[in-house]
């Protein structure tokens, strides 16, 4: 099986999960961050779905799945410990044009969640088209050692220097060598080692760009 690796913006978008126990709580804590209008349908909850379901993060129906249950989600996942049940989510995702995500059943799915590595703005996503989950997992933690929390800085100080040139520069400010010359720099590293001073010099140096190490809190030694 071949994935098709996207990146999806579900900001207010409505999402349903059928099932509440681990792995739902797993694949919920993740569309909470991503700000997905989140609802998931199960008679029982872990103790930290419950929890976001007390802090209004998700809406929760304290039932068994009934059909019409996914009706207006763009995305939807299986995640019961019932086949049977999985199975009939499933046949009304298809009827409604629906993507789905059935957690015991890789091969009748629309999508798979990857194993994940973020650091701010920066999202590392890492997947076996469903052969092993758990190697998958492993290499995220080979990864984690070599993308510390200087990666969300370096993005974060790219995204508003990149920002600030394209509202701010008329014509093809996207071909602008700023880009070139700012990403041929080793952000991070300069981050990690705390060289505030000579990040500003870049920066300065670079235009008017306005932006400054301190305005993203770039080189902090503490960053929290
Ligand atoms: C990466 C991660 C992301 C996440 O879930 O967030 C993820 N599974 C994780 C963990 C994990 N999964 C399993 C175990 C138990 C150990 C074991 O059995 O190996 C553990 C470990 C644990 O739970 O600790 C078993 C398992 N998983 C699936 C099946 C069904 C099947 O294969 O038939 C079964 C057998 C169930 C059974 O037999 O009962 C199916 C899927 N699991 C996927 C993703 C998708 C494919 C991703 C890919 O590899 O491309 C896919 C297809 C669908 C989906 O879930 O989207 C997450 C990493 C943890 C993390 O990052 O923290
Ligand atoms: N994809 C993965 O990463 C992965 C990992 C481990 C296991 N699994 C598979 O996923 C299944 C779920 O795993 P789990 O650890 O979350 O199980 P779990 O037992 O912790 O949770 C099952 C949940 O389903 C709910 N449920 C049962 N019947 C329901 C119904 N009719 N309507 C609505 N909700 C219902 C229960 O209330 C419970 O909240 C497992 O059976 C296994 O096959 C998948």
């Amino acid at each position: 099986m071949r994935h098709y690796p996207i990146n999806m913006n579900l900001e207010g978008r409505l999402v349903v999960i059928v099932g509440g126990g681990r792995v739902a709580e797993r694949k919920a804590k993740r569309l909470v961050e991503a700000g997905a209008k989140l609802v998931v349908v199960s008679p029982v909850l872990t103790g930290p779905l419950a929890l976001l379901a007390a802090e209004g993060k998700l809406l929760h129906l304290c039932r068994v799945y009934q059909p019409g249950d996914l009706t207006g989600a763009v995305l939807s996942f299986a995640a019961t410990d019932a086949p049977v049940v999985n199975r009939m989510v499933v046949e009304e995702a298809r009827a409604l044009s629906i993507l789905i995500d059935s957690v015991d059943a890789p091969r009748e799915s629309d999508f798979a969640t990857p194993a994940v590595l973020q650091q701010g703005e920066l999202l590392i996503t890492v997947s076996t088209g469903g052969a092993s989950p758990v190697l998958a997992r492993r290499i995220v933690e080979q990864l984690e050692p070599l993308f510390g929390s200087e990666y969300s800085e370096a993005v974060a100080l790219l995204g508003t220097v990149r920002e600030k040139l394209l509202t701010e520069k008329v014509g093809n400010a996207y071909n602008d060598p700023v880009f070139a010359e700012l990403a041929a720099l080793d952000l991070p590293t300069l981050i990690r080692t705390g060289q505030r001073d000579a990040i500003d010099q870049i920066l300065q140096k670079l235009s008017a760009t306005g932006a400054t190490s301190d305005s993203v809190g770039a080189g902090k030694k503490d960053p929290s």
